[in-house]
């Protein structure tokens, strides 16, 4: 789904996420593995406030599983609850729950301390368009989705999802918007899939994919692309795969717009294995997830 996100619709996304934010106990950050820090609503901190929080790194799948380690290893230092999950298989999940708890244990303490009756935690599901939010729900619930809203005379009323007796789930997630006046943000939006009717030209999106793999994963190019070395320049590089995958104009010259589309179709698809975009050694990236946490 492509969201046209302008400053009305962003002051909605804002409000209704704010409305719900009222009815949960904690709220459950989903990203994108690959891309922890792109696939992050810039304000999202500013948004939750003080509300407990587990950040999902999903499609976790499609990641380097090394890198991950690191981004786990990371929110831990930071003293932020994450986990790694895959929403399509349904992998990580259980601990979704376990976690919950633990974060939730002195509030629900003090409750039953106060004679409070005890009942099941209460999430929702923040995230950017194309994160997963609908995935991972309909994983989570399973069959057991409670019919509380759309009776005729009733308000609708939120519906909440039973995910075993511990925890229920918002059935509609919040949807925030990823910081895309970031040129950089954009282009890994795009090149791992988030984007996908994209205003940036597909060769600038290419050339900064190649160089990426150039830079962090050599061998997975050169064994992909049957490429004894890796040339000095990058419009070589567009020759070599060109001339290797048959991507030609009628006069035989490489179709350079044919590359391009080739090489971000297969690393969408994985064609060159799992691959994070993102690392905590990043300094940018570092940086503003500490400033906002
Ligand atoms: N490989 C992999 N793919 C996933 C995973 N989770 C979701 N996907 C895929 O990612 C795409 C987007 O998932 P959705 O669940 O539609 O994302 P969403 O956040 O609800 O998207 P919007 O409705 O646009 O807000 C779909 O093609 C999913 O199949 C995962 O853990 N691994």
């Amino acid at each position: 789904m492509t969201i046209q996100w302008f400053p009305g619709h962003m002051a909605k996304a804002r409000r209704e996420v704010t409305e719900k934010l009222k009815l949960v106990d904690v709220i459950f950050e989903l990203v994108d593995a690959r891309i922890p820090y792109s696939s992050r609503n810039p304000m999202i901190d500013e948004i939750i406030q003080h509300k407990p929080r587990i950040v999902l790194l999903n499609k976790a799948d499609m990641a380097d599983k090394a890198v991950t380690e690191q981004w786990l290893r990371f929110y831990r230092e930071k003293g932020i609850t994450a986990l790694a999950i895959n929403s399509q298989a349904g992998t990580g999940l259980k601990q979704i729950v376990q976690e919950s708890k633990v974060l939730l244990k002195d509030k629900f303490d003090r409750l039953k301390s106060k004679g409070v009756k005890p009942r099941a935690i209460r999430a929702m599901i923040v995230g950017i368009p194309n994160a997963g939010k609908s995935t991972l729900i309909n994983r989570l619930a399973g069959k057991n989705i409670a019919q509380t809203g759309n009776r005729p005379g009733v308000t609708k009323s939120q519906q909440w999802i039973k995910v075993g007796k511990e925890l229920e789930l918002l059935d509609t997630p919040g949807i925030l918007w990823p910081k895309f006046e970031d040129q950089e943000v954009g282009t890994k939006l795009a090149v791992t899939g988030a984007i996908k009717d994209t205003i940036l030209n597909l060769q600038d999106l290419a050339v900064y994919a190649l160089r990426f793999l150039e830079k962090h994963y050599p061998e997975r190019l050169q064994e992909r692309y049957k490429l004894s070395e890796l040339p000095e320049e990058i419009v070589e590089l567009f020759d070599q795969i060109g001339d290797f995958r048959g991507c030609r104009m009628p006069g035989g010259y490489v179709d350079y717009d044919k590359v391009a589309e080739l090489v971000i179709r297969e690393i969408r698809t994985e064609k060159l294995g799992p691959l994070s975009f993102e690392r905590p050694g990043d300094l940018t990236s570092v940086e503003e997830i500490e400033s906002n946490t």
